[in-house]
């Protein structure tokens, strides 16, 4: 869905995005993501056309981007550095213009799909007040409205659930993981971990404009070969455990021994015959966060 090969943009002596390899697939739910001033959005921008590249190219769709800008964005949902919008008018009114720039049949279907795009962002009860009057979450919504409003194959999205509040954040996210199920393919940039975490399926980690991660979360997420044991007795689990036992941790979740062990059946059975109480027993994985730091060391 999305393809680059060597995608740089430099402002004067500043490289903001140097030499990127992006590979979004169809059906995935691509997390970018990168700290702030990394290149998140000069490189959605060059996705988009919106900004030329340096060197390198880009495809959308399959299509070279900006060439082919004119028949592949119809075809792509986009909301990018905040939403756009006329201040004056009512969201149903901005988006009736979004609407009208589209081909789209008689006016009554051009209403439904208004409304039904309001009702899917949580805008459906909004009255005609202008949009100046709306708070940043509802703006998001709007913007996010105005990019579903097509039905778009690919979905790119800058910080979407940003200004939301919990709430918000969480419809927000079963919204873009519904639009998935049903085809959408989707691109946000994000730089909150937690975000892509419980969204994404693939995820690329920028720093100072280069592409330090490209994986699968799962992946990045890989067990990390110890195993958590939680159990009330520390010092019987710890003289049986010599020499696989790597650390003791005492904290909010109550005492846990952390063993080097590649098979935890073995170990709850050992454990346990020993007259161990193991209250749980859990393979340890990597935190996204620490797969993210120490990729984006310099
Ligand atoms: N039009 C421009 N002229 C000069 N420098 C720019 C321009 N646009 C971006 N930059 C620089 O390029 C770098 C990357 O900026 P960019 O906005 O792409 O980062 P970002 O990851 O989206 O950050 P944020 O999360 O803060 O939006 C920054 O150093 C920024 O100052």
């Amino acid at each position: 869905m999305i393809r680059t090969h060597g995608l740089t943009k430099a402002y004067g002596a500043i490289t903001a995005v140097d030499g990127l390899d992006l590979d979004v697939r169809e059906g995935d739910v691509y997390g970018f993501l990168g700290a702030n001033g990394s290149g998140k959005t000069t490189t959605v921008r060059m996705l988009l056309g919106l900004v030329l590249a340096t060197s390198g190219t880009a495809e959308v769709l399959g299509e070279e981007m900006p060439k082919a800008a004119r028949h592949v964005l119809p075809q792509v949902g986009a909301m990018v550095e905040g939403p756009a919008a006329y201040d004056h008018l009512s969201g149903r009114r901005n988006l009736a213009l979004v609407d009208a720039s589209g081909p789209g049949g008689a006016r009554s279907s051009r209403k439904a799909r208004i409304a039904e795009t309001l009702e899917r962002v949580g805008l459906g009860h909004v009255d005609d007040r202008p949009v100046g009057a709306y708070s940043l979450g509802m703006r998001q919504r709007l913007g996010l409205a105005s990019a579903l409003l097509r039905r778009p194959r690919l979905l790119v999205l800058d910080e979407p659930t940003n200004g939301l509040d919990p709430q918000g954040i969480h419809e927000i996210r079963e919204l873009l993981l519904e639009l998935n199920r049903e085809g959408t393919t989707v691109f946000l940039s994000s730089h909150l971990l937690a975000e892509i975490e419980q969204l994404c399926t693939r995820v690329g980690v920028l720093a100072r404009g280069r592409l330090v991660v490209q994986a699968p979360l799962a992946e990045l997420r890989g067990p990390t070969g110890r195993v958590a044991v939680h159990t009330p007795d520390v010092e019987l689990g710890r003289s049986l455990l010599d020499g696989t036992l790597e650390e003791v941790v005492h904290d909010d979740d109550g005492p846990r021994l952390l063993v080097r062990e590649p098979d935890p059946a073995a170990l709850n059975a050992r454990l346990v015959a020993a007259g161990v109480r193991v209250t749980a027993l859990v393979p340890e994985r990597r935190h996204l966060e620490d797969v993210v730091l120490e990729a984006s060391q310099p």
